[in-house]
């Protein structure tokens, strides 16, 4: 009945996607909102696609006798009542079916978790809730136990999987917590953190619909190969208008990839470079020594320190950022050069005796206040002048600010003193080369410090909005000398002719570039966009710099910030949420934690555990759901011997996934042995995590699982960074069934 339900939907909106279409003509405004509703239509037909496969995954029979089914999405009767047929499961009314439980069964009598293949229904597996206040809550935590196992001891497919039908009670807390503020998801590996995040997008859009659909939710992940890894999870909630990015994506028009030492990318993340690159932008605003002397037809002026020091003052006295202080720098030279042109040309002699009598003065200038309009119009547009401010305060762009600050040695040790030459000599680099991931925050600080001058854009803007206007003037003079050719003797009849329809302006505003995008689209083409919600995952690796930029994406701070500060591997990333928060919104943040892995088996997370308690004995490992009886396995020897190992543990994953995770520096090393031994194995900067076997570095591996994981030379990883026994910990804890430690002889 649900699936009738839903192919009926899905018919109507592709038929009525059909017919608009097929439609062509009207007014501009017909086409605007014909537009809206192509898209309106292509999304519905697309949200009825996505939630075919298990559309219907729970039923809560209530003790009042009554009954609902939970589904993906909601459903309701099309016969005039609208009776709900299927609840959406981020309804209110669902919520039970996440957290009832015996002890506390909130109306619930059975909650009946419903298996489907295709449109078949495969298995039912009911939980009695019999109100039960002895029950033992501890015995109690599991909703959906068989499901909820049969879901994580499935075989990995390279892609993670929505959660929707075995959401736990602590997870739901976080999903449903409201929209305001800062939540922070804190939680061991594997404990759902990211999947909390995932479905918390798809509940917010769902609830807060009017507040987010325009402004968007920004998810940022840390790298390409982990928004692969989740990209599939929202489409298959059926939500759109999310976007995701890593850190390297956040400034429009830039892909920050390049690679950098973790020195480095430290340094860059500090606080210390708001008022570096602040001192950047200022010495850039240069005096000069000595006076300048400017060649304007007749007169040769001068400009000296004392003149233009005014006039620097000024202009920052505005606040403003540099490219808007810009005119006010300009309009104190100029006024400067204006009176000095002034004193040569309009000086009267004898203003204080005119007529040679005893008369009254004059004034000793005869020029008056349209005349020195004149003479600074006239200077202003004088190159020699123009070369002289754009000297003293140049135009600066972000991009090629930043690119010249870092190549200059001498600019960085000016900019930067509190920082050690050796600190400098990490910063300085060519321009060539690309951004790397860390200066993303920084071309962002730049553009906020030098502002957008965007008088010319404008301007250049209007210019064509001129002449699209003259163009379509012209093609309805035409149309209309055609009109009267053509359609003589008729127009009496009626016959409504083009210019009765339109005027100059909307046939040019067809000629503008009219492209419709998505929130999401428009968001990532904008610095300025600010988004509705922000999503920050493995959020213990951001610098305090690229927290600043996330703040001022998300001016609200309605944010959702998920991660694990055990697992923090950049040495960028920082010690505590308060530290993080505390700059932008105080105290008031609020910290849900997960405490239950639901990756990680009860072996792997004790072998994990002995080296979380060496980065701080204060963590504690998330306690894991399940057993697998299968101990953790240590092997010594040669790569020839790894490829070995790995292309049996590859058979034996079957159509799972492995992953073998092994420090950078050796990954070249071993890539022959292993290549050669498993002709499938995926390796590179951005591996392809659908293949059965995958040869990853720690970072790339963060956030990732695999049936079966090789951790390579644990202490080559422990010894190549600084947060190596971080590194270790995550390499350790991203298999769902068996785990081996490989030690290089
Ligand atoms: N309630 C649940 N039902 C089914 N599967 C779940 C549930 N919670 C988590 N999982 C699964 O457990 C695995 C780990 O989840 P996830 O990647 O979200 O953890 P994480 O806390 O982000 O881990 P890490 O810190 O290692 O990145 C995923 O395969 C996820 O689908």
């Amino acid at each position: 009945m649900l699936y009738g339900r839903l192919d009926n939907l899905r018919e109507q909106a592709a038929e009525r996607l059909a017919s608009e279409l097929r439609a062509t003509g009207g007014t501009p405004q017909d086409r605007t909102q014909r537009d809206s509703l192509t898209s309106l239509h292509t999304e519905r037909v697309a949200r009825y696609d996505a939630v075919e496969q298990g559309l219907c995954f729970g039923r809560l029979d209530l003790q009042d006798g009554g009954h609902q089914h939970i589904g993906r999405i909601g459903l309701f009767d099309d016969d005039g009542d609208f009776e709900p047929l299927l609840l959406d499961w981020r309804a209110p009314a669902a919520r039970p079916f996440y957290v009832a439980t015996a002890a506390t069964p909130d109306g619930v009598a059975r909650r009946r978790h419903i298996r489907t293949s295709q449109r078949t229904v495969t298995g039912l597996d009911d939980e009695l809730l019999v109100a039960d206040p002895s029950a033992d809550t501890e015995t109690q935590t599991l909703t959906g136990e068989a499901v909820l196992l049969a879901a994580l001891t499935a075989n990995r497919t390279g892609r993670m999987q929505d959660i929707v039908e075995t959401i736990q009670a602590e997870q739901d807390e976080a999903i449903r917590s409201d929209l305001a503020g800062v939540l922070v998801v804190q939680g061991g590996p594997g404990t759902g953190k990211t999947a909390v995040a995932l479905h918390r997008a798809a509940y917010l859009l769902y609830t807060y619909h009017r507040q987010l659909s325009g402004r968007g939710v920004l998810i940022v992940g840390p790298n390409d190969t982990f928004l692969r890894y989740i990209s599939q999870v929202l489409p298959s909630l059926a939500e759109t208008g999310v976007l995701l990015a890593t850190l390297g994506d956040l400034y429009p028009g830039v892909t920050a990839r390049r690679p950098e030492s973790a020195a480095a990318a430290e340094l860059k993340g500090r606080t210390q470079l708001v008022e570096i690159l602040a001192a950047a932008v200022s010495d850039r605003q240069q005096v000069p020594e000595e006076p300048i002397l400017i060649d304007v037809g007749r007169h040769t002026l001068s400009l000296d320190k004392q003149a233009c020091s005014v006039a620097r003052e000024q202009a920052r006295a505005s606040r403003l950022p540099h490219n808007l202080a810009r005119p006010i720098f300009a309009a104190g030279v100029l006024a400067t050069l204006v009176a000095q042109v002034a004193e040569r040309i309009g000086t009267d002699p004898y203003w204080d005796d005119p007529l040679g009598g005893n008369d009254a003065p004059g004034t000793p200038n005869v020029l008056d206040t349209d005349d020195l309009a004149d003479i600074r119009a006239d200077l202003s547009t004088e190159p020699a002048v123009q070369a002289v401010i754009d000297d003293l305060w140049p135009p600066l762009e972000p991009e090629r600010f930043l690119a010249d600050f870092y190549a200059s040695a001498d600019a960085l040790e000016s900019a930067a003193p509190q920082f050690s030459a050796a600190e400098r000599a990490l910063l300085l680099r060519t321009a060539d080369g690309g951004w790397s991931p860390s200066d993303v925050p920084l071309l962002d600080e730049a553009a906020e410090l030098l502002g957008v001058d965007d008088t010319a854009e404008r301007a250049r803007a209007e210019r064509e909005r001129q002449a699209r206007l003259e163009y379509a003037q012209g093609v309805l003079d035409l149309a209309a000398g055609s009109q009267s050719f053509e359609l003589e003797g008729f127009s009496e009849a009626g016959i409504a002719v083009i210019s009765d329809l339109m005027d100059a302006e909307a046939v040019a505003a067809r000629y503008a570039e009219d492209v419709r995008q998505t929130a999401a689209a428009h968001a990532a083409a904008d610095r300025n966009w600010v988004f509705g919600h922000v999503i920050v995952d493995e959020a213990q690796e951001l610098s305090p710099m690229a927290w600043r930029l996330l703040m001022r994406r998300c001016p609200s701070r309605s944010m959702t910030v998920a991660g694990d500060l055990a697992q923090t591997g950049s040495l960028a990333g920082r010690g505590s949420w308060a530290e993080i928060f505390s700059p932008y919104v105080a105290d008031r943040w609020r910290l849900t934690e997960l405490t239950v892995s639901y990756r990680t088996p009860a072996e792997i997370m004790a072998r994990a555990a002995l080296v979380l308690a060496d980065i701080d004995p204060a963590f504690q490992a998330p306690k894991a759901v399940r057993s697998t009886g299968v101990e953790p396995w240590d092997e010594t020897g040669s790569p020839g011997r790894l490829a070995e190992i790995v292309a049996q543990e590859a058979k034996e994953v079957g159509d799972g996934r492995l992953g073998v995770i092994a420090p950078a520096g050796l990954v070249a090393q071993l890539t022959p042995a292993l290549a050669a031994a498993i002709p499938e194995l995926a390796i590179g900067a951005a591996p392809d995590l659908e293949r059965r076997v995958v040869l990853l570095t720690v970072p790339q591996a963060k956030g990732l699982e695999f049936d079966t994981v090789v951790t390579v030379d644990p202490d080559g990883i422990v010894a190549e960074s600084p947060r190596g026994l971080s590194d270790l910990y995550v390499a350790l804890t991203r298999a769902t069934q068996r785990l081996g430690v490989f030690t290089l002889s």
